[in-house]
């Protein structure tokens, strides 16, 4: 008999600050794990040692020029997929991520980017 590894599964949380995302995040990654999968919580910005930098500079640096910021949210984003999304989706893990690209739509797509 054949057994499949199972496939990964990707998930993201998005929505305004404090409209409950970590709360979901922490119940789903439950749900998972209760029924044996392997569960990789992460977050943007700040899911790698690179990203917790640029999370600090992002969220208590001093000005930041809007595309500037929009570029770094996206370095955050690309070292995220490289060291943490990817490997595990490869794994067959479900990632479920608090914020990806949604928030970059909706927080940086404005005027002045
Ligand atoms: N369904 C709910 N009903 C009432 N309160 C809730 C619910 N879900 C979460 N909360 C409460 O709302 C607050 C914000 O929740 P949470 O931290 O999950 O939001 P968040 O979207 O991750 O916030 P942030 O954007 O600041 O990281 C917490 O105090 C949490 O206990
Ligand atoms: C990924 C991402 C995030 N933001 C903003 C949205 C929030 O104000 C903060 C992150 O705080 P949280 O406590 O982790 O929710 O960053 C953004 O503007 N653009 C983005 O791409």
């Amino acid at each position: 008999m054949t057994t499949h590894a199972p496939a990964g599964l990707f998930i993201s949380f998005e929505g305004v600050d404090g409209a409950g995302k970590t709360t979901q995040v922490e119940r789903l990654r439950d749900y998972f794990a209760g029924m044996g999968r392997n569960v990789v919580v992460t977050r943007e910005p700040g899911g790698t040692e690179l990203g917790v930098q640029l999370r600090t500079m992002l969220l208590h640096g001093g000005d930041i020029a809007p595309r500037t910021e929009a570029l770094l949210f996206a370095a955050d984003r690309a070292q995220h997929v490289a060291e943490i999304i990817v490997p595990a989706l490869e794994r067959g893990d479900i990632v479920i991520t608090d914020r990806y690209l949604d928030s970059s739509l909706a927080y940086q797509a404005g005027e002045g980017n």
